[in-house]
């Protein structure tokens, strides 16, 4: 059996918090372990978590609910990682092996797997193996993996949110907004010394400026020539997570997007309000818990934040 590892321990001895590789890499394509298959995936989510949603923004686009499951764990981080409790009407439980923990499935597949049990976990029911829990690439699998099975006709068939001629400059905008502001507001959040806070939060809101400027000719996209992109579906997580929790939990309140920022404030309500595949995965009260749920051991008192009220203005 693999030796545990503390689940609330994120900084090392440096005070500095450093994410591990992903170690589940597959993929899914015909003639492989993996064949496209209607019912045969499953993703595990928790939608507190901005890596596990941004596979959902992308299985919604590419209209795959009917394709590809989803089991949805409890909003709380506990000493024992991510659990099945069905405190919420979204939490689902685990329809396929009925464990209890995350750390469970890591288990099935690998009895000597020690490292962090992360979501998202792209799931193959047949041969109960993990097949990817690395979302960057989960998202480019479902671009393409599944096309085949959607219906003649359908918009999302031989749609991809990384459109060749685009995908150099998108790849440059993921690689900073990556360091700056998805992983940023983690370094920050996490950081157990001072000095390590202060130049973290400083670099997550040097990352937001750049994005401002980007955003200040009024775009709607971060790379208008392809529009909607994998850099909106990447960056929209840790943006609509922003101001409810980010600000509060990982103290990351320099200023907030409603009332620091026009442009971003303006392109994510933007997605938001015009695009279901985010908003119907946006889920203000799994966000707000999030701060409950990574603080138990700090100033949170087990008390939820109440604002921003309403959660996200109008357009
Ligand atoms: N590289 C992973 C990171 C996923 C990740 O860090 N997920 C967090 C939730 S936001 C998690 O499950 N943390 C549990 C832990 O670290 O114990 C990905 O993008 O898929």
């Amino acid at each position: 059996m693999a030796k545990d590892h503390s689940v609330t321990q994120h900084a090392g001895s440096d005070g500095q918090f450093r994410r591990q590789e992903s170690t589940f890499r597959s993929t899914i394509a015909p003639g492989t372990e993996h064949p496209p298959e209607k019912g045969r995936y499953i993703l595990y989510v928790a939608l507190i978590c901005p890596w596990a949603c941004r596979t959902l923004h992308v299985r919604a686009l590419k209209q795959l609910e009917d394709i590809i499951d989803v089991a949805v764990l409890d909003w709380q981080l506990t000493e024992k990682g991510w659990t099945f409790n069905r405190r919420t009407k979204e939490a689902t439980g685990d329809p396929v092996l009925g464990k209890q923990l995350i750390r469970e499935i890591y288990h099935h597949d690998d009895p000597d797997y020690s490292l962090r049990y992360t979501v998202p976990v792209l799931f193959d029911k047949k041969t109960e193996k993990i097949v990817n829990n690395e979302s960057s690439e989960i998202i480019r699998i479902l671009y393409t993996a599944f096309d085949e099975l959607l219906p003649d006709g359908s918009p999302a068939k031989g749609k991809t949110y990384l459109p060749a001629e685009h995908a150099a400059e998108i790849d440059e905008l993921n690689g900073w907004i990556y360091d700056k502001i998805n992983n940023g507001v983690y370094k920050t959040g996490f950081a157990t010394k001072q000095e390590v806070y202060e130049a973290h939060v400083q670099n997550v809101f040097d990352g937001l400026d750049r994005v401002e400027s980007i955003l200040s000719d009024g775009r709607q996209y971060l790379v208008p020539g392809a529009g909607l992109s994998e850099a909106d579906i990447r960056i929209y997580p840790t943006l609509i997570r922003f101001d409810a929790a980010y600000y509060v939990l990982f103290k990351c309140n320099i200023r907030s997007i409603r009332d620091g920022y026009p442009h971003i404030h303006r392109y994510l309500r933007n997605l938001y309000w015009n695009y279901p595949a985010f908003s119907d995965w946006t889920n203000f009260e799994h966000i707000k818990k999030c701060i409950q749920g990574y603080s138990s051991a700090g100033a949170a008192n087990g008390i939820v934040p109440h604002g921003p009220v309403p959660s996200i203005l109008p357009l």
